[in-house]
């Protein structure tokens, strides 16, 4: 078999971490991308090698000069994340595919670097309205955080075009289904015909 790797984006608060679990839930040949990043642990709700591989800011700095990232983001002042070459190599040879949740420039880097081997998927809220009002409901950013995330999905929209596949997250499980859909087909084709 030949591993794929699958990458979710979306401006924060469209829900792909939502349709990500889901997909993992669903489709057994999948395994989460682990990436590393630098920003504090969130207490008990996270644990590090499960959520991300926690780590300091000189150690990522040490990684990047290594070459062990296929691509890393600075995503939030102060905040790099990245997804390592060696967690790519680990699913691969578990003999699953890797399914990712990273930015829309992550999302970008990944297509660009794996080529036909990698199904990008943007996922896009139904209006930005809505999309505030995913992000006030959930509860976990501050007002400032909300505002500088919404300005920043509005650049981030403008990338759509250059996805492979775009999933509206309107309805969630409509949502769902389409993306499931999207991954199976993805999954069991020959890369000839990608
Ligand atoms: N480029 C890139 N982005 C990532 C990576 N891992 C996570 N992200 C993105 O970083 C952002 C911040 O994630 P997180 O800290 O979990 O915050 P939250 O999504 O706002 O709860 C999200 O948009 C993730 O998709 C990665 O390896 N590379
Ligand atoms: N289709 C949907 N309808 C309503 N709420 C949703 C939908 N999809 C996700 N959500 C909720 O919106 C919030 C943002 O989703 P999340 O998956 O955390 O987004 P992201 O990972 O893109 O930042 C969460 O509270 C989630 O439960």
């Amino acid at each position: 078999m030949q591993g794929k790797i699958i990458a979710f984006s979306a401006p924060s608060g469209a829900g792909k971490t939502t349709i990500v679990h889901r997909m993992l839930e669903r489709i057994p040949e999948l395994s989460f991308s682990i990436s590393a990043c630098t920003r504090d642990r969130r207490g008990r709700s996270e644990t590090n090698g499960q959520d991300y591989y926690f780590i300091s800011v000189q150690e990522f700095q040490d990684k990047i000069r290594h070459e062990e990232f296929v691509e890393w983001e600075e995503v939030y002042e102060g905040a790099f994340y990245g997804t390592l070459k060696s967690e790519i190599e680990r699913i691969w040879a578990s003999g699953k595919h890797a399914v990712l949740d990273v930015d829309v420039k992550g999302g970008l880097s990944i297509k660009e670097f794996y080529k036909d081997r990698a199904l990008a998927v943007f996922v896009k809220p139904p209006s930005m309205q809505v999309l505030e009002q995913r992000l006030r409901a959930r509860a976990t950013d501050s007002a400032a955080s909300i505002s500088s995330r919404l300005y920043k999905a509005g650049f981030e929209l403008t990338f759509e075009d250059r996805f492979d596949e775009v999933v509206i997250n309107d309805d969630l499980d409509a949502a769902t289904a389409q993306a499931e859909k999207l991954v199976r087909d993805f999954i069991t084709a020959e890369p000839a015909i990608l």
